[in-house]
């Protein structure tokens, strides 16, 4: 790429960026081009999804949860492989923006660990990568989580909306950001609010691989056949987190005993509550939106799950429909919102603020690597 290219990408004008996400879940890597200025959504281009193989999801999951090390150096290796493969090919992106894989979190302990060297990218791949998103909001007093919601406030406005809406991300973990499309910018004082709800799919996955082998369970249909065992729900929803008035965020493995809490259950009944769980905590989250939402857009795997939609739509007090409903991608979003956050970075704009994270003022995080 050429110095006027460059120059182009950190000024004006939109850019065809692309973004590449490995989420919590532990499914694949998802390549998503937007086109964008940093403020407003033009529209989105290819999208592409790499899974990962059981013996390259064994080496990342192997390094969940530790902050160096032999594991840890495993892990990066994976993924480099994975995002260098996914997008070797790819063309017409002028920026990428590559989130990496986290494999711990604790913003206000270590910090948060994503692994995935972008320079190297950047250099294998002849474009710009902006990486490393959330550190400089840990170092300013952030959660570092949840990043989306600055992309999820173009979403609204690129989609329409006056009234303000909930954007529920339902991956491992699950993540709400409240919307008031009607303020021009995000970092404005009320236009956001965000933070993780609680566990979504990744404790139902982590019982389906250790009972039965499977990576998750398609199509709810095994928790459609369980019932939901009320004393394990309830002794969940006596975790503190729930009341915590946000912003507040979670690591995959924030509440891996709840495996434990259905341990003594059949199969089916320990996926019907798990599944339950995620939809409980979601309800839960609802108390701490500024307003009511008009309704709840629902993004990541967690939409496919029938048997978690119907939760959803029994226990919260507004509508819930896939975030297809007003024409976004939610398999890709996730993705497309680090394209979208890579411009904003290159051009020098908050990726975060207190609404989103905590963060103590708005700040843009990133780090920019040039080929
Ligand atoms: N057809 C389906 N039926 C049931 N569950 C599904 C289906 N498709 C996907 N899922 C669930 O969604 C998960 C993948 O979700 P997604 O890709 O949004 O996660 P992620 O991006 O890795 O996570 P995060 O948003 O936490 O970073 C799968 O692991 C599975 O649990
Ligand atoms: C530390 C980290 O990687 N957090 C992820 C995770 O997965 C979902 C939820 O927890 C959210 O807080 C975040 O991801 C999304 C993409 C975000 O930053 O918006």
């Amino acid at each position: 790429m050429n110095k006027a290219a460059q120059k182009r990408i950190g000024k004006t004008g939109v850019v065809n960026a692309c973004g590449a996400m490995s989420g919590t879940s532990l499914d694949g890597v998802d390549i998503a081009v937007v086109r964008t200025d940093g403020h407003e959504i033009e529209g989105f281009g290819e999208t592409r999804y790499r899974p990962y193989s059981d013996a390259e999801r064994a080496v990342i999951r192997a390094g969940l949860g530790k902050w160096a090390g032999a594991e840890v150096d495993a892990a990066a290796e994976v993924v480099d492989a994975a995002h260098l493969k996914a997008l070797c090919d790819l063309s017409g992106a002028e920026l990428i923006g590559f989130h990496g894989q986290t494999l711990a979190h604790a913003p206000k302990a270590q910090g948060t660990l994503q692994v995935g060297d972008g320079a190297a990218l950047a250099a294998a791949l002849g474009v710009p990568v902006v990486w490393d998103f959330r550190t400089a909001d840990v170092a300013l007093g952030g959660e570092g989580a949840p990043l989306a919601p600055f992309f999820h406030h173009a979403c609204a406005r690129f989609a329409g909306l006056v009234a303000p809406v909930g954007f529920l991300n339902l991956g491992g973990v699950g993540n709400l950001t409240w919307v008031d499309p009607a303020l021009d910018r995000p970092e404005q004082d009320g236009a956001l609010l965000a933070f993780d709800t609680g566990p979504a799919n990744a404790p139902l996955n982590d019982l389906m691989q250790a009972r039965l082998g499977r990576t998750f369970d398609e199509g709810g249909r095994l928790a459609a056949r369980g019932t939901v065992a009320q004393g394990a729900l309830e002794l969940f929803l006596a975790e503190p987190y729930f009341a915590r008035i946000p912003p507040k965020s979670l690591d995959r493995n924030d509440f891996a005993e709840m495996v434990d809490l259905v341990g003594e259950l059949s199969d089916a009944d320990a996926a019907a509550t798990l599944t339950a769980m995620c939809a409980a905590g979601v309800a839960e989250a609802m108390q701490h939106c500024p307003t009511p939402p008009e309704r709840v857009l629902v993004t990541g795997g967690g939409r496919h799950n029938p048997v978690l939609m119907q939760m959803l739509a029994v226990s919260l007090d507004c509508p819930v429909a896939p975030v297809e409903e007003i024409g976004l991608d939610g398999d890709m979003l996730e993705a497309q919102a680090f394209g979208f956050l890579a411009v904003r970075v290159a051009r020098g704009l908050p990726t975060s603020c207190p609404g989103t994270t905590g963060v103590r003022a708005a700040v843009g995080g990133g780090t920019v690597s040039l080929p």
